[in-house]
């Protein structure tokens, strides 16, 4: 696990009171949370923090496609993504061991003294990785309790263990993926919770699987027949947590719109428009998930 050593001073607001106060402040020893890291009473977690990691979100073994039916697979996974925008698969072909070296090596990475991460800051330079806490710290109001490192296509996040002042932050509120598909490596800390049917369902972590989500992009292209559900991440007191997530996400320039092969004569629910207009809106609303495809949307 992390030392402490290597959290002060990163964590949260940490990284920009790294970069502008040059500072390390001494609230994570205090375990006392920064008054911009306190989320509003109705963004965080409530009752629901600890919600048990259930196996009610479907477990897909890609193994058995060698001789079962393939058809089967493919409606093992149209009907996940239908009912709950997620599953998980297992017997996937990445090998454990590739699985293990890949989350240690950001493991090292995020355990390296904050003078030698400070290189990865995404203002210091224009690197391809980069290492921050949200894609919209200025405008956010209150801030993630994540470091996220995005290196070239594979962002790896980090939840930093929480101080005592349990349940008024989160590592990443209520949202839906602005790409089209995600894979999560969710390693052995729970933390991922999906929004089902008014409920938080924690999602079990199971050695060696991916976690996979639909994206509003892929929802908007299957005219809403797939489904983007609402998810979460939130923090352990006792445990550092570290994810590997890999967005599949279009060019900004790609012309986003329901697929006539899958609208079924149904009128589409969404207009045409270029990926690059959809992120910068949903980076505006911070992937409010109330009002982030309302632009979208065609009134039928
Ligand atoms: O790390 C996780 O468990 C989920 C992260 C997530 O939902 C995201 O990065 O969009
Ligand atoms: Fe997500």
């Amino acid at each position: 696990m992390f030392q402490l050593e290597s959290l002060k001073g990163l964590s949260c607001a940490s990284l920009s009171f790294y970069q502008e106060k040059k500072l390390v402040s001494s609230w994570y020893n205090d375990k006392s949370l920064p008054q911009d890291c306190i989320f509003p009473p109705d963004k965080r977690s409530g009752k629901d923090h600890a919600a048990a990691p259930c196996n009610s979100i479907p477990v897909i073994d890609l193994g058995k496609a060698d001789y079962d039916d393939w058809n089967h697979i493919i409606q093992q996974i149209l009907d996940a993504s239908q009912e709950f925008g997620f599953f998980q698969v297992i017997n996937h072909g990445v090998s454990e061991r590739l699985m293990d070296d890949t989350m240690n090596l950001f493991l090292e990475f995020f355990d390296m003294p904050n003078e030698d991460k400070a290189e990865f800051f995404p203002e210091d330079s224009c690197r391809k990785s980069t290492l921050f806490t949200s894609n919209n710290y200025y405008n956010e109001g209150f801030h993630l309790w994540r470091n996220n490192f995005v290196h070239s296509c594979n962002p790896v996040e980090e939840w930093p263990t929480k101080p005592a002042r349990y349940g008024l932050t989160l590592g990443l509120p209520k949202h839906c993926d602005p790409n089209l598909i995600t894979a999560v490596q969710q390693g052995d800390i729970p933390g991922l919770q999906v929004f089902k049917d008014a409920k938080w369902i924690g999602v079990e972590p199971l050695p060696n699987a991916f976690v996979v989500d639909i994206g509003y992009q892929l929802q908007i292209i299957t005219n809403g027949k797939l489904k983007s559900s609402e998810h979460r991440a939130v923090i352990s007191s006792t445990h550092a947590r570290t994810t590997i997530v890999t967005f599949l996400v279009p060019d900004s320039r790609s012309i986003i719109e329901p697929a006539k092969a899958l609208t079924d004569n149904k009128p589409p629910l969404y207009r045409a428009f270029k990926n690059g207009e959809f992120l910068s809106f949903y980076t505006q609303k911070v992937g409010d998930p109330e009002t982030v495809l309302e632009p979208f949307k065609l009134k039928n």
